[in-house]
């Protein structure tokens, strides 16, 4: 087995799966039990590194709260700022606001009007790609500031939702570490 293959191993093992939660039908892929393993979650940043360092990325933005725990150490290990897109009332400066639908309900994002510049060539990371609602909204924000965005990542892609076509069709590329079935 190869290095990368051992990698994806220890990520796709440490990740725990709950079903009917946060309602019925639903299939909760948990990354808590990930966090918990400093080897599965130490790979899951190195990957995440590793494919972005060349792609002349300036800024990454990780969307509340799970894509926090993957946006922040990423944008550390590729020198560049972190800017969190968050929910609601929670951001202090002149914000942009965003309303989109998720799996299992509907919420809205905001970020602070003056994190993104023209010249900026934006990562967006989160934990998890299901229907591509709370990404597609966070590019749109950072769109609406003038800043480029070509890249999102993943630790995880539930492949059947659709999300990873939703966001090709904006011009988004889209790379994960490891596919689940939705349900
Ligand atoms: O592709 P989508 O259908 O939009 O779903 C994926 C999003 O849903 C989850 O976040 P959630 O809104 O549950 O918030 P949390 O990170 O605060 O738990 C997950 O962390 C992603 O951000
Ligand atoms: N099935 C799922 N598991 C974990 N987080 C999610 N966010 C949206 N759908 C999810």
């Amino acid at each position: 087995m190869t290095a990368t293959a051992q990698q994806i191993d220890l990520i796709k093992n440490s990740i725990k799966s709950i079903p009917d939660y946060p309602k019925p039908g639903i299939l909760f892929r948990d990354i808590t039990s990930l966090l918990e393993e400093p080897a599965a979650y130490a790979a899951s940043i190195e990957m995440l590194t590793s494919r972005y360092r060349d792609a002349g990325i300036t800024k990454v933005v990780g969307t509340e709260a799970r894509g926090f725990l993957f946006g922040a150490p990423v944008a550390l290990a590729l020198g560049v700022g972190f800017v969190p897109v968050r929910k609601p009332g929670k951001l202090p400066r002149e914000t942009l606001k965003e309303t989109y639908d998720l799996e299992y309900g509907q919420d809205s994002l905001e970020i602070h009007r003056d994190s993104i510049k023209p010249q900026d060539n934006v990562l967006v990371i989160d934990d998890l790609l299901a229907t591509g609602g709370t990404v597609e909204a966070t590019v749109k924000l950072i769109r609406q500031l003038g800043g480029s965005v070509t890249h999102a990542a993943f630790v995880i892609n539930l492949f059947d939702l659709g999300g990873a076509q939703r966001l090709e069709n904006m011009g988004v590329d889209c790379y994960s570490l490891v596919d689940f079935p939705g349900h």
